[in-house]
């Protein structure tokens, strides 16, 4: 990885440093998109089938779950098994344990103010499996969706070899799902959001998935009328704030997790220790080496480097300009900087938090904003699935005293038949 010393770059060089791969939104990738939303919307199933068997080699299927689940706790070992049960408890725990509480206030006497919150009816849920099968994505979004009390869950997610991924399915039991439409990318998107043949339009999109799936969701969530979308979350990214304190091969180890998941990925080191950044390079050429999934990692490489930073405040600076998926503190003592982060979808927090555990098991969902929509958008919680209703109780002695100040503010509007309103409970 090429090092760069920050306080030595030009405005310009620093926003080239922090830019994302131009790939992830390159013209013909947001023509084809387009394109594929459009045959979907106006063609339905079969537009949907001809497009899927085009790119994908298969045409849609719903999937029974059971089956496939009862396979994999057949063939996959029981402590892989156990893993997934342990990764579903801890989301599980979490997500029930971050529902929003509703809000009452009394904020005048007589005049009772209520949030609510209730589940969205349906949702739509894009599990990636394009390079492989992420069944922890399913875990990921299903089980928050449940804690919100979503009853009407749809999953896509693109075709197996044999159909559906087992491990897909057995994530699926977990979550109480009980079938998987086989299709996913772009039009995988289209069709939750228009609904094609037996797969239902759904009011609201969530997932993550590679440069086809974001730009898929974002457009459809432009369109008049189109689905709300959780958040912009697109290829893995990873920022790595270090100091001296830091191993080299763990630093290293967490760069390649989050590179090897697609060639539009992206990995960053800021340091203020060049020594870290030379030895942390070296380390990265050690471990790609035997990496299986060398080839993708090295293409996402690309897109990285290390940043020497003068100091740590330097560094969160920086941070908070790129915005990144996620952040760790390979850091002596993370606590003070952790104040100072107010743009990330996720921090990992000191040598122990390998971003691998939040990855899979910690219980916070895995499903994060990327490419700097982390300055304004969350990641995955309960929240997501829900909405919040407002409810107002006004007593008569209330209304009595509210009339004629909403009327005054109503006039002030010019909109006389919103004081007139008022004026009516004037004597109630
Ligand atoms: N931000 C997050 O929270 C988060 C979480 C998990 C995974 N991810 C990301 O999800 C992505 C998974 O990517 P993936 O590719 O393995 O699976 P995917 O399911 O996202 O995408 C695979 C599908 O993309 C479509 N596609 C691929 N190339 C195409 C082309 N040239 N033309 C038209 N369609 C094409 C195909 O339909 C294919 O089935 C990775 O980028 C990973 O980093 C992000
Ligand atoms: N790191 C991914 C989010 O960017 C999530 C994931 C799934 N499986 C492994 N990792
Ligand atoms: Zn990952």
């Amino acid at each position: 990885m090429k090092t760069l010393t920050w306080s030595t770059l030009s405005a310009t060089e620093r926003s080239a440093a922090l830019a994302r791969p131009a790939a992830r939104r390159a013209p013909e990738l947001v023509e084809g998109v387009a394109a594929i939303l459009a045959d979907v919307r106006d063609g339905g199933w079969d537009a949907l089938c001809a497009i899927a068997a085009r790119i994908d080699g298969a045409v849609p299927a719903k999937v029974a779950i059971a089956p496939l689940a009862a396979e994999a706790r057949r063939s996959l070992p029981a402590d892989t098994v156990a893993a997934m049960e342990l990764a579903a408890r801890n989301i599980r725990a979490f997500h029930e344990a971050s529902r929003p509480a509703d809000v009452r206030l009394e904020t005048m006497p007589g005049l009772l103010v209520e949030k609510a919150w209730r589940p969205l009816d349906r949702v739509g849920l894009y599990v990636p499996g394009g390079a492989t099968p992420l069944f922890s994505t399913l875990l990921m979004l299903a089980l928050p969706a449940r804690a919100a009390g979503v009853e009407e869950i749809i999953v896509v997610t693109p075709p197996a070899a044999n159909g559906l991924n087992p491990a897909i399915a057995l994530a699926a039991e977990l979550c109480g799902i009980d079938s998987i439409w086989t299709v996913g990318g772009a039009q995988g998107i289209a069709a939750l959001a228009f609904g094609a043949g037996d797969i239902p339009a759904c009011p609201k999109i969530c997932g993550p998935g590679n440069a086809w799936v974001a730009e898929a969701k974002g457009q459809a969530s432009a369109l008049p009328g189109g689905p709300a979308i959780d958040m912009p979350a697109g290829p893995s990214e990873l920022m790595v704030i270090a100091d001296s304190s830091a191993s080299p091969a763990r630093v290293a180890a967490d760069l390649l997790s989050q590179a090897e998941h697609d060639v539009s990925a992206q990995v960053l080191l800021v340091t203020t220790d060049d020594a870290l950044a030379a030895a942390v390079a070296i380390e990265v050429d050690r471990q790609l080496a035997t990496l299986p999934r060398r080839a993708q990692a090295e293409q996402a490489l690309a897109s990285g480097h290390s940043l020497v930073a003068v100091d740590l405040a330097e560094a969160a600076a920086i941070a908070n300009a790129y915005a990144p998926e996620h952040l760790c503190l390979a850091l002596a003592d993370p606590e003070p900087l952790i104040g100072q982060i107010r743009n990330a979808g996720a921090i990992f927090a000191g040598h122990a938090a390998a971003e691998t555990f939040g990855d899979y098991l910690a219980g916070s969902s895995h499903v994060l904003p990327t490419d700097g929509a982390a300055r304004a958008w969350s990641g995955i919680t309960t929240q997501s699935f829900m909405k919040a209703i407002g409810i107002q109780r006004v007593s008569a002695e209330a209304a009595r005293t509210l009339a004629a100040p909403a009327a005054a503010l109503a006039r002030l509007e010019s909109l006389e038949a919103h004081a007139r309103a008022a004026d009516a409970r004037a004597a109630a």
